[in-house]
Formats: structure tokens, sequence, C-alpha cells
């Protein structure tokens, strides 16, 4: 694991904040000590604090932007405004700060801070909390290459990161940052075959998500196109093909491609608001 010596304060204790903080310690590239984080919300605060046993929780953002070398705004983007014009004059020219939150764009939290504000939005997922995720990051033009190698490092550490031009990065959000819980309907929706057709639930469970896992990894590993991997299953007169009709009827697979644009616009309109 390389050495990472800085210190990450999450403003906005909840969700993303969690996963990514708890990612980090389990990865090893961080120890609780470098993390604080600070939640208004005590419901927040104690589940933040129970998924990273020993770390900092402050009911006040202050004590984040006194210590963190990088604060990351880990809050709603409909909150952001307001948290902006909070803290805005009191973040350092030796800070970083990196946003997460969905559409803010850089030009938004640039006129918010300090001039040359060294400034990266992330856009993660929930399974950094099992070091699986998928992240992608573009970063602002005062940002340096420290930084950017910095956010790399963190997000690597709990995933696969991505560099990408800040204008994708609205689409990365309707893909890899909303797409787990597209997923998690799939696994849900096939578990609920099986059930349907016998298995009893819990088994049904396992098989959907393994199977899930097992497809997605294939896809990773062996470079094969989805549809060429497809074709490895599918037996002519076969019992796949049966399915992937009833699929086709239902426009199953253009169900979840429409999931993505519509996420997507709604990060967009996000971004405009
Ligand atoms: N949940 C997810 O899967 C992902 C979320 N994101 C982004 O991460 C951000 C946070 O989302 P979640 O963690 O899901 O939401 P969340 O609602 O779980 O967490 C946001 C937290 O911010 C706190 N908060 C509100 N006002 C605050 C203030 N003034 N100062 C400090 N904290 C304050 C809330 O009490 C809440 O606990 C959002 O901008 C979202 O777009 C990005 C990628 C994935
Ligand atoms: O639903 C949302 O707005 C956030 C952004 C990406 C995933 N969750």
């Amino acid at each position: 694991m390389p050495e990472f010596t800085k210190s990450v304060g999450f403003i906005g204790a909840g969700r993303m904040a969690t996963a990514l903080a708890r990612g980090c310690v389990e990865s090893g590239l961080m120890t609780v000590g470098q993390l604080i984080s600070a939640d208004p919300s005590l419901d927040a605060r104690h589940a933040f604090a129970d998924q990273v046993a020993g770390v900092a929780v402050f009911d006040t953002n202050e004590p984040i932007l006194a210590r963190a070398d990088i604060i990351v705004l880990a809050i709603k983007p409909q909150v952001m405004p307001d948290v902006l014009a909070d803290i805005g004059n009191q973040v350092t020219e030796q800070q970083l700060v990196v946003s997460i939150a969905a559409g803010v764009t850089l030009k938004k939290l640039a006129k918010a801070l300090p001039t040359d504000s060294r400034l990266i939005r992330v856009m993660p997922n929930t399974p950094c909390l099992v070091g699986e995720g998928a992240s992608c990051f573009s970063r602002g033009s005062s940002a340096t290459d420290e930084d950017a190698e910095d956010i790399r490092l963190v997000l690597e550490s709990v995933g696969r990161v991505f560099e990408v031009a800040e204008n994708q990065l609205d689409a990365v959000t309707g893909l890899s940052g909303s797409g787990p819980a597209f997923v998690y309907k799939m696994i849900e929706a096939l578990a609920q075959g099986g059930t349907q057709m016998g298995l009893p639930e819990e088994l049904a469970l396992e098989l959907a998500s393994q199977t899930a896992k097992g497809a997605a990894q294939m896809v990773l590993t062996t470079g094969l196109s989805p549809a060429a991997l497809r074709e490895q299953v599918t037996s002519p007169g076969g019992t796949t093909v049966a399915g992937l009709e009833a699929l086709a009827k239902l426009e199953g697979a253009e169900a979840f491609r429409e999931a993505v644009v519509a996420a997507t616009k709604r990060s967009q309109e996000l971004g405009e608001s």
C-alpha cells in the first residue's frame, strides 16, 4: 500500500462519506486518525462513527476547515450553496477541496471559494465501501498534479478510478454513480424469478448476486464484449434464448439504458439549478 499521510475531512457524514471513509481505512491507505467528519444530524454522526470506529465526528464544520488537508464536500447538491456560503472564505490555499456532489460544476464551486482554490470534482459510488468502487474525477484549473495523484490514490484504494473531462461527469453520475441502484434492481428481479420458480429466497439472492458479480468479472477480465460473452451462454434452442426472448419482449435491456439516460439528465438539471 502506498504511503498517504494527508488528513481528509468530510463535510457531511452521510452514506457516501461513510462508504469512502470506511473503504479507505479497510484498504489500509489511511488510519482513522487521518479522517474527520462533520454533520449536523445526530443520526448521521452515529452511523458514521459506527462504521468508522474511533473516528472523530463533529457537529459543526469548523474543525474540518481548521484541520483537514483535503476537504470533501459530501453534502447534497441542494444544500451546497448554503454550505459554500458558510465555509467559502475559510478555505486556505494549503487545502484541496473535493466535491462529490452530483451535478455541481467546478465553475460553481470556484465561484463560491477564494480565487485560485484547488478543486477536484469526483463522482464515486457506494461500492467503495467494499473496495469495489468505480470513480471518476476532473480537476479544476488550480489543482496541481500532486492533488490529482492524491485523489487517484484515495479512490484507487477503494476501487477503480478514471480521470475524465468534466463534461463527462454527468454521464458518469448516471452510469456508475447511480448504477449500483439499477444493478440492485436487476439482482432483486433475478432472485424474484428464482423464488417464483421454486428456490428458497436466501439461495435465490445468493445465486443472483454471485451471477451478477461473476458476469461483471468476465467482462472485466476476458476483454470480450458483453455480446460475445452472451453468445457463450446461449445454446441454440436452449434455455438462455428463451430467457432473452422474454427480456426483449419486455424491453428489459432498454429499460436499463433509459435509467442511465434519466439519471444523467437529472445530474445535468442539478447542475443548472
Ligand atoms: N449515495 C450515493 O450513492 C452517492 C452520492 N453522491 C453524492 O454524495 C453527496 C452525499 O450523498 P449521500 O451521502 O447519499 O447523502 P446523505 O444524505 O446520506 O448525506 C449527506 C449528509 O450531509 C449532511 N448535511 C446537511 N447539511 C449539512 C451541513 N451544512 N454541513 C455538513 N453536513 C450537512 C446531512 O445531515 C447528511 O447526513 C451528494 O451530493 C450525492 O450527489 C455521489 C455518488 C454516489
Ligand atoms: O441519487 C443521487 O443523486 C446520488 C448521486 C449518484 C448516486 N446517488
